[in-house]
């Protein structure tokens, strides 16, 4: 490793970052506070037990100083001794078994609530559009269910509930001092705030510290998940030595930070506990002063009482100091739940909006789209074209012309910013997403398969299909042989990274998944992934089987399927540059041609 305690810098922030730590708010204690409501039984329970540990601890410090002060300065008999000293040991042995208690209610109540906040936050996930996946960043999505849901549990069943056992701890102490000695206590109070600024500026370098290695061990980890989807552009980059070097780099800097971070806690806990140490040294002078030389002095007895109950004042502030830190870390963590889930789709079904038949003819209007992801910047303008039921309609055009937005807004998966899409002359707008779903099926280029069997990903095409359902599907695009060839037939285990799958198979499952949810209107991103000529002919087989007697629009990449076209679509700048069958448009001599002859050469 090189050099230990270097100063490191390497990790630099994100600058669209949200803070880590926000000061505490009313309005969100109030909004965390609610979400104790479905137990407020137990919530009430785990308050009394609060508020017993907070008075148990000072009765235990006192009824010590009561057995010195009493039996013992007394001579008393050695019996009334030994009753008196089992009188504490029961009050100790009571105060912890109220501890284990206390423990696990919060602990049950703390899991409660961070399932029911992951549930709310997935389900409201599920309903957020296109447009919010566009704009979020993967990893921030992931971090408001993992972490920021972990810091509001950590918040509830830590925070809050030791803050209270801590702050009546102090309360009850200082009570009980203040009816020993009331300038003693000053004293005791006086030297509260030192402590409390010294925990605090100790605290914040180590909690930057701390922040420094977990940003750092998220760098690491996010490394080795690229790097292992990634291998085999590695490889064939011939860029392992490289990134071998990149992550060791990573890892050295990670344990750097780590160093730091240790560094600072073994500077902090010795002064924290020095400092409670001298505060309580203080509290031992003055008080031999005032039990020695004053003038009213103070028995020896209730002067160690006084000392045990300053202890048990001290401790608290060291605690209340880490709480604090945690508790702006759960409002931050809080504040970014509550806003993702305040935040509302950015459309839902109108509540006017009507189901689609349960049978469509499968017409499509397209009439004068104009679009723009961001305001102002169109990607496409007034676009127009109808695809008549059982046509097929093939986009084609130079990258970025806009193929894939006028997909997405035929999908529903965005609204146009003008114009308008519909089915069966009926604006898409106005229709449930239910009903669309079920008339339009979208086939990505990615051909994507969900972590499960074969089977399971066929039969996810509609709910309630069966196995009899998905070798159908099978049969019907003359791909049964599919299920001899794969290793463990229909239920071999597919996903995106099962490798048990061949491109030629997951497209051909995916046209299956397709067939099954039996659209009226088919959107198809054809995969570019080259296969070889056996597998590309089945696979234009079963594309022709598929989208036989179906509504369809194809961003195509295969020259059959733009020859066979009912209607083909030439974009350009987010525009129809050319519109017709393949010989009409090669006549014409234009874009399409040219595109032509680049396709064939
Ligand atoms: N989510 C998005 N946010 C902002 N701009 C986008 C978004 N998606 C696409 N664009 C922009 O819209 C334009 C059209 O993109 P689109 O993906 O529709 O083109 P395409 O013709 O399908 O391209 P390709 O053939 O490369 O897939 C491009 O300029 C692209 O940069």
């Amino acid at each position: 490793m090189s050099n230990t305690f270097a100063p490191m810098v390497r990790v630099t922030r994100d600058p669209d970052a949200d803070p880590h730590r926000r000061p505490l708010s009313l309005s969100l204690v109030t909004r965390l506070w609610g979400l104790m409501r479905p137990y407020a039984a137990k919530r009430n329970v785990l308050l009394a037990l609060v508020l017993l540990r907070a008075i148990q601890l000072p009765l235990l410090a006192w009824s010590i100083g009561a057995v010195i002060n009493g039996p013992i300065s007394n001579a008393a008999p050695m019996a009334a001794i030994v009753i008196a000293s089992l009188g504490v040991l029961a009050l100790a042995a009571w105060t912890q078994f109220t501890l284990v208690f206390r423990q696990r209610l919060a602990l049950e109540l703390g899991e409660s609530i961070v399932h029911d906040l992951r549930g709310s936050v997935y389900s409201h996930l599920q309903q957020m559009p296109m447009s919010f996946y566009a704009k979020t960043k993967t990893g921030r999505v992931i971090s408001r269910i993992t972490s920021d849901c972990d810091a509001v549990r950590v918040g509830v069943q830590d925070v809050l509930f030791v803050s209270l056992v801590q702050a009546g701890q102090m309360i009850g102490a200082a009570v009980i001092m203040a009816w020993y000695d009331l300038p003693l206590l000053m004293v005791v109070l006086a030297m509260s705030p030192v402590m409390w600024i010294i925990g605090r500026v100790m605290r914040n370098r180590l909690s930057e510290a701390y922040r420094d290695v977990q940003e750092s061990f998220s760098r690491v980890t996010a490394t080795i998940a690229e790097s292992v989807a990634v291998i085999r552009v590695t490889q064939a980059l011939a860029r392992e030595d490289t990134n071998a070097e990149l992550f060791r780099q990573l890892t050295v800097d990670h344990a750097e930070y780590n160093m730091n971070s240790a560094r600072h806690n073994g500077l902090l806990m010795p002064l924290l506990e020095l400092t409670g140490q001298v505060s309580l040294g203080l509290v031992l002078i003055v008080g031999a002063y005032r039990s020695i030389v004053a003038s009213d002095p103070m028995p020896v007895g209730d002067l160690i009482q006084f000392w045990f109950l300053a202890g048990l004042f001290f401790s608290p502030i060291q605690v209340l100091g880490n709480q604090y830190n945690q508790a702006l870390t759960a409002m931050a963590g809080a504040e970014r739940v509550f806003r993702l889930l305040d935040t509302p789709p950015e459309w839902t079904d109108l509540p006017t909006a009507v189901s689609l038949p349960a049978q469509v003819d499968g017409k499509l209007t397209v009439e004068n789209v104009s679009f723009a992801y961001d305001p102002g910047h169109w990607v496409l303008r007034d676009v127009s074209f109808v695809a008549e039921p059982r046509q097929m309609v093939a986009l084609v055009g130079e990258t970025g012309s806009g193929k894939s937005t006028i997909a997405s807004l035929v999908s529903r998966y965005y609204l146009p910013t003008q114009g308008k899409i519909c089915v069966d002359g009926l604006d898409t707008r106005g229709l449930t997403s239910e009903s669309i779903s079920r008339a339009i099926s979208v086939i990505p280029q990615q051909n994507y398969l969900f972590t499960g069997s074969v089977l399971q990903n066929i039969v996810a095409g509609r709910a309630g299909a069966t196995e009899s359902d998905a070798v159908e599907a099978l049969r019907s695009l003359d791909c049964e042989w599919l299920i001899e060839d794969l290793p463990e037939g229909l239920q071999t285990q597919a996903g995106s990274r099962g490798g048990r799958v061949s491109l030629g198979q997951r497209q051909l499952i995916c046209f299956a998944r397709a067939l099954v949810a039996n659209p009226r209107i088919l959107i198809l991103d054809e995969a570019t992934s080259a296969v070889d000529t056996l597998t590309e002919l089945r696979i234009q087989k079963a594309l022709g089987r598929l989208l036989e007697n179906r509504t369809s629009l194809v961003i195509a990449h295969r020259l059959s399927t733009i020859r066979t076209a009912d209607q083909i679509l030439v974009m350009s700048h987010g525009k129809i540059a050319e519109q017709g069958r393949h010989e009409e448009l090669l006549k014409q001599n234009g874009l399409y041609k040219d595109l032509h002859e680049r396709f064939v050469s």
